[in-house]
């Protein structure tokens, strides 16, 4: 089977370090190739532009595919998201010169002026000036959106915002999020009865495997008998702590797989409760 990733971009990088933690290394001979084999003998990746992706998913040319939501709903292409892969994040925002003092799109769209938006986005461009009655004209470019009103050939912009310093280093000002978006992994609406489906669901159950896995700990700790109880009540875990009677002394070691964030929380109460001896540990992968 093959799988389509970005061959260049924000995406690249941590699309290929995703496909290594869920075991698929690619044999890259050549920095240009476009077809890359993997150590999977049965699974080969082709390196496209993120934008085509969609198509070339729907289209049959790969089982899946590695691009950002944005690009999907950009296509319009018949495919599904099969998995979202908490990287690539970003919003596509509708901004304007701060100059212009507008605040809101409703106030642009009472104006009842013709605003010339300039985006990469044509289609979300379109249905979004539809959905805000804002009388527009579309500006379809390739990228460097944010240059457009500087240079008088566009009002505003629909584009990529993350931090936000390249609107305000030229000038502009977010009023609306037109759409959120992050890298997802997408395949036909059909996978299932492909000849490839059972392929596909092993690649697909070990990529949420690694991105579940990112997020959570394992917790090792020591936990004296008087204290068991009360820890247990406390901990969160997948289904219940394991619990094992250590080979000297009353205590007992508890393991559990708890949500990286809440680990300062977790691990401050139970230690005020008498857990001693904590490790932390990092996961390879969760698969339920
Ligand atoms: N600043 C950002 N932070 C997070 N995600 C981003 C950011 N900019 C773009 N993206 C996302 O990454 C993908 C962009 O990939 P793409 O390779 O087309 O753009 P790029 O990385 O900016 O390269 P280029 O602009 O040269 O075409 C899109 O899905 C987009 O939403
Ligand atoms: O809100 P910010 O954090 O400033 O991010 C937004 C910018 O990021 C992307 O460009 P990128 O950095 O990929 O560079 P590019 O212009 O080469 O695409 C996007 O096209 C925006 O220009
Ligand atoms: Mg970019």
């Amino acid at each position: 089977m093959r799988i389509a990733i970005p061959n260049k971009g924000r995406l690249q990088q941590p699309t290929i370090e995703l496909l290594s933690a869920a075991g698929i290394k690619l044999f890259s001979v050549d920095e240009r190739a476009l077809i890359v084999s993997t150590n999977w003998k049965d699974v080969e990746v082709i390196m496209v532009r993120p934008e085509d992706i969609p198509y070339i998913i729907e289209g049959g040319g790969a089982s899946l595919g590695i691009t950002g939501h944005d690009y999907v709903v950009e296509s319009g292409a018949e495919v599904e998201e099969v998995l979202k892969l908490d990287f690539g994040k970003a919003k596509i925002v509708f901004a304007v010169p701060q100059t212009l003092g507008i605040k809101s799109v409703e106030e642009l769209a009472k104006s009842g002026k013709e605003v010339r938006i300039a985006t990469k986005y044509y289609n979300i461009a379109l249905k979004y000036v539809r959905s805000r009655n804002l009388r527009a004209k579309i500006v379809k470019i390739s990228g460097a959106a944010e240059v457009m009103p500087y240079l008088g050939a566009a009002d505003a912009v629909i584009d990529v915002m993350s931090t936000g310093t390249t609107l305000k280093i030229h000038g502009l000002e977010p009023i609306d999020t037109v759409l959120e978006t992050q890298a997802v992994v997408v395949a036909r609406k059909d996978w299932i009865l492909s000849k490839d489906a059972n392929l596909i669901k092993i690649v697909i159950t070990m990529l949420k495997g690694v991105i579940e896995g990112r997020n959570k700990k394992m917790l090792f700790m020591n936990v004296p008998s008087e204290s068991l109880d009360k820890v247990l009540e406390t901990l969160p875990a997948m289904l219940a702590p394991a619990v094992t009677r250590l080979s000297k002394g009353d205590a007992w070691e508890v393991i559990t797989v708890v949500d990286e964030d809440s680990i300062p929380e977790v691990v401050s109460k139970v230690l005020e409760l008498g857990a001693r001896d904590i490790v932390v540990v990092d996961i390879e992968k969760v698969i339920k």
